[in-house]
């Protein structure tokens, strides 16, 4: 397997020399290419090599034990795989949305457990990404380069999923530093992670608008009064840890600050738009799993005398899998393309996420009918892809 750190390296200093020779000839197709570059076609090639090398052998192992992948989350980091959006300033390899996606796609066709418990530190950084300054980017991007180490994105909580706008935790000034209180919840790495991306209520005036009411803080891990609770046990990502965390008061500089005070749930709605096509691309890559399974299946079990994809029903079910599987890979990629661009995405990111994860969980449905009553069992793939799908659209 080669380093992905060095094939970027190289593409990097290459690309913008091409970029800068076809644009004159080609600029009128902008848009309309869907070509992966060769640095783009490599990231997904080393990342599906990884998942069908590394992940797959031991993926039912980690659904049965819950074991954390430590090994498998070393070696990705190790190959270049884990934190590509981290900008080279601190090391990384600064990659855009289309190429974590690629990423996402191809770890996610290997196992969601173990994919979430090697990317999902990635939804952590990307508000330090976006807004962090300089300083804050290098001080805790820069660590999660030099050791494997996680972060973790902590909005969620007991009484605020889809509704940002709920959340209770609150930060309070007290001098130079913000004392913070309250519970998250479903917060995966929350159990591993080194430090959080926090979304705390700044403004006690429940009438004020959104917009300016909540603040985004990094919060380390080892800061008193941080307490994760128990691994939750999450069907299909048992691999990875989901945990609650509790803040009691939490004593944070204000230079953990992300942006501004009120800033916190713009930068929430900004990482929600660069991570959606990352959710489409999880599904796709558990949908393209089922489909290759239970295609791989109907060709070599036979049913009155012929493999059972010679039977019209059971083609047109692979053949729909494939129709949703498309269809919802160009999706992300319309989202990412869009955010890349600079344009607005978040109408387009959520159509990606809402369509590809109900794709993930037909296919995960259509593979066990193919497969019958071996879908059932364990001793067979697909049972675990039922469990991975996402099953969630919020
Ligand atoms: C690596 C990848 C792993 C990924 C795993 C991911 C797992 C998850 O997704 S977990 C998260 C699940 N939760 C969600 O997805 C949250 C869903 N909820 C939302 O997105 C929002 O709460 C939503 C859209 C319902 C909006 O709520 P609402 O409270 O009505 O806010 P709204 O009035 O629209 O906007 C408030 C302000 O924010 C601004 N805003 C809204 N969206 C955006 C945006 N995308 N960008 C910038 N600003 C925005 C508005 O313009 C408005 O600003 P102003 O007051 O200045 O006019």
């Amino acid at each position: 397997m080669f380093n992905l750190q060095k094939v970027f390296r190289v593409a990097s200093r290459v690309e913008p020399l091409l970029k800068q020779f076809s644009s004159s000839n080609t600029s009128e197709y902008a848009g309309y290419s869907f070509e992966l570059n060769d640095t783009q076609r490599k990231i997904y090639e080393l990342a599906k090599e990884f998942a069908k090398e590394e992940i797959i052998p031991v993926a039912a192992k980690h659904d049965e034990t819950g074991e954390y992948p430590s090994n498998i989350i070393r070696k990705a980091w190790e190959l270049g795989i884990t934190n590509s959006a981290v900008p080279e300033h601190c090391g990384g390899m600064g990659h855009g949305t289309l190429e974590c996606c690629l990423i996402e796609d191809a770890l996610n066709w290997g196992c969601s457990g173990i994919a979430s418990a090697c990317l999902s530190s990635e939804l952590g950084q990307c508000p330090v990404i976006l807004t962090g300054t300089k300083e804050q980017q290098k001080k805790y991007l820069g660590r999660l380069i030099e050791e494997p180490l996680q972060a973790a994105y902590a909005v969620t909580e007991p009484g605020a999923g889809s509704d940002v706008s709920g959340v209770k935790t609150k930060a309070e000034k007290k001098g130079d530093e913000y004392i913070l209180n309250g519970q998250k919840m479903w917060i995966t790495n929350g159990g591993v992670a080194n430090w959080y991306f926090v979304l705390a209520r700044t403004n006690p005036d429940t009438k004020a608008p959104a917009s300016k009411a909540f603040t985004g803080f990094i919060v380390e891990r080892d800061f008193p009064g941080v307490q994760p609770g128990r691994k939750e046990n999450m069907m299909g990502q048992r691999a990875a840890t989901i945990h609650g965390i509790t803040f009691e008061d939490v004593r944070i500089p204000k230079e953990n600050v992300l942006s501004s005070e009120g800033a916190g749930f713009k930068i929430a709605m900004q990482v929600f738009d660069k991570t959606r096509p990352a959710v489409g691309a999880i599904s796709t890559g558990i949908a393209q799993r089922c489909l290759d399974e239970a295609r791989k299946y109907a060709t070599e079990r036979k049913t009155f005398g012929v493999p059972i994809i010679q039977h019209q029903a059971v083609a047109f079910i692979l053949a729909d899998m494939a129709i949703g599987i498309e269809t919802a890979r160009l999706a992300w990629m319309k989202a990412a393309w869009d955010v890349e661009h600079g344009k607005r995405n978040s109408y387009m990111a959520a159509i990606a996420k809402c369509h590809a994860s109900e794709v993930a969980n037909k296919c995960a449905a259509d593979a066990v009918q193919i497969f019958g009553g071996n879908g059932f069992n364990k001793e067979y793939p697909v049972e675990k892809f039922t469990k991975g799908r996402l099953r969630y659209r919020g």
